[in-house]
């Protein structure tokens, strides 16, 4: 399927023909339903302790925990948050919430006590699932907060809250186990927001993105297309956060597809290469320091992992560099790279088999159109023409949550502003070139850091680099590196100014100087914090 190119230089992904999902009465009821059809098929796997879990399995426990729900006090509409690392019982939490027609909110783990108050201060849940390693920060939140009236622990517990339920205790009850299915309450699918992902505020503070059920259920009905990726009966990695929107709708999609899908509660080096030599991992979702780690470490070669045939990698830039090196290296015959923003649902642009030119995000997906405009006049662009991306479609967000002004700049007309600079070349292909508030300012130039960071990476020396503008009063900016040597590798200043003078055009020359360090701060989807790295700049050098 090709794009076509609509009167107004739009350009459009193409219709969607499989209605499947948009006809149920509700999310919960179509996952309910379909784990129901899936029987005895293994559907996830903990890959720390190696337990499956069966469709069946799923079917039964999302039952009784949506009784137990009920029982609780939750209605339809109503928000629960949910606050855990990757596990069987996220999963649960999760699809029990939206089988009782709850608002689910999933937490980020890794935020402070500080972030949790204003995330669920966003979305205002009245019920939190929190983990182990969660409870204790999700108890001091809840015991400020009057809206939050319990919380259901997945383990260990905490001082700070009065009604704190044990998720064991409450599923092992007598009284929750009699019902053999559930039926979702009919949902008001274009109002009732079903999500609320936060997006990852990687340029501010992370914001309530509010998905209705019909967001969800035509990307699923989408994501099922003749031209769409298979996922049926494949096994698949995951390490992505089920917290973060690319973590949380592929868990959604790959569980309505009846994939069997392998997870990680964290990055793990070995563990996660095991998994895929154990499990005979076929797809990984994956994220560009994944990625990197693909093709640059050593241990990967103790591993084998001929099972790979598809890497599906999106949330930040990756380089067509490092999708060299992988190919080559391990011989993965497929990498498809997707673009997506937590506002769009999943991803709204992803690479197939005709469309996957190194380093492009590939085609519109079916239902989505696009356009590109010049982000200070807002000039329809055409083809080669780089300006800011902007899509509309099925999946584009209801809005911020209690952030209207927000939401007024972000969707106009219905068209979503990503703040993204890319392109499409003349087969509607399109290319990412990096963010709007990221590019880095030179005598006029826009220097985007993401191509100075894929240059540098290719540098065998290096392991790891970022790029910023560092102040200047003549200039405006000057692009600065971070650097991360390999281990037991000499490197200077010098050898690093001089490889990206060898190899880029002047603009992008490091003028400010480069860096030593010994990690890049990225947040857990793998972006880049380079609100971290200009706070770094900022302190005496005594400090770095
Ligand atoms: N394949 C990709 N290549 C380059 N950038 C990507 C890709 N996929 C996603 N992104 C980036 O991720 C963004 C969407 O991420 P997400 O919704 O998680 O939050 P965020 O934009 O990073 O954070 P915030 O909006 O809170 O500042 C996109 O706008 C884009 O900048
Ligand atoms: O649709 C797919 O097949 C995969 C390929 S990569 C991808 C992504 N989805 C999102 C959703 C949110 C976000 O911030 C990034 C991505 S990449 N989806
Ligand atoms: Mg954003």
């Amino acid at each position: 399927m090709t794009s076509t190119l609509l009167p107004g230089n739009i350009v459009y992904g193409g219709p969607v023909t499989e209605r499947e999902a948009q006809d149920y009465r509700s999310l919960g009821q179509y996952i309910l339903d379909k784990y129901k059809s899936f029987g005895e098929q293994s559907v996830l796997v903990d890959a720390v302790n190696g337990v499956e879990y069966s469709a069946s399995f799923m079917h039964k426990s999302i039952v009784r925990l949506a009784y137990i729900l009920q029982k609780l006090g939750v209605k339809q509409n109503d928000v629960i948050g949910l606050s855990s690392e990757n596990s069987v019982n996220f999963a649960l939490a999760m699809f029990a919430g939206f089988a009782v027609g709850a608002t689910v909110a999933p937490l980020n783990v890794t935020y402070s006590d500080r972030e949790v108050d204003h995330a669920i201060n966003l979305s205002k849940p009245k019920i939190i699932f929190a983990s182990k390693i969660t409870i204790d920060r999700v108890a001091k939140a809840a015991s400020k907060n009057k809206f939050v009236k319990g919380i259901i622990s997945f383990g260990g517990s905490s001082k700070k809250f009065k009604n704190i339920y044990a998720l064991n205790e409450l599923m092992d009850n007598d009284k929750f186990k009699t019902q053999p299915d559930f039926l979702s309450p009919v949902a008001n699918k274009e109002q009732d927001v079903t999500l609320i992902v936060c997006s990852s505020g990687t340029t501010g503070l992370p914001k309530g993105v509010q998905l209705t059920q019909m967001n969800l259920l035509a990307t699923l009905d989408s994501q099922i297309q003749p031209t769409q990726i298979p996922m049926e009966e494949v096994t698949l990695l995951t390490v992505i956060p089920w917290f973060h929107a690319f973590g949380c709708l592929t868990l959604i999609t790959t569980a309505c597809r009846g994939a069997r899908l392998v997870y990680l509660p964290k990055f793990e080096e070995n563990l996660f290469l095991a998994a895929i030599e154990k499990y005979r991992v076929m797809m990984a979702f994956m994220v560009p320091p994944l990625m990197v780690f693909l093709a640059k470490h050593p241990i990967v070669d103790k591993y084998d992992l001929s099972s790979l045939m598809v890497l599906l990698c999106g949330a930040a830039p990756l380089s067509r560099e490092t999708e060299d090196q992988i190919k080559e290296r391990i011989g993965v015959p497929f990498i498809r790279q997707g673009y997506g923003l937590s506002e769009s649902t999943l991803s709204v642009l992803v690479q197939n088999d005709e469309f996957c030119k190194p380093g492009s995000v590939g085609v519109l997906k079916v239902g989505i159109y696009a356009k590109v405009i010049d982000p200070d006049t807002g000039k329809l662009l055409g083809a080669k023409e780089r300006g800011e991306l902007c899509f509309k479609g099925d999946g584009i967000m209801k809005g911020y949550i209690g952030d209207t002004n927000s939401t007024q700049t972000a969707i106009k007309d219905g068209w979503l502003h990503t703040g993204d600079i890319g392109y499409y070349d003349e087969e509607f292909e399109f290319f990412i070139v990096d963010r709007i508030k990221e590019l880095i300012k030179y005598k006029g130039y826009q220097v985007p850091p993401a191509e100075i960071e894929a240059l540098l990476l290719t540098n065998e020396k290096i392991k790891d680099a970022a790029v910023i503008g560092k102040p200047d009063e003549e200039a405006g900016e000057l692009p600065l590196a971070f650097v991360v040597k390999q281990a037991n590798v000499q490197l200077t200043e010098n050898e690093v100014i001089q490889f990206v003078n060898d190899n880029a055009s002047p603009a992008k020359r490091l003028r400010g100087g480069v860096i030593f360090v010994d990690e890049i701060p990225k947040n857990p989807s793998g972006k880049i914090l380079r609100r971290i790295l200009r706070d770094m700049l900022k302190k005496p050098k005594s400090k770095l």
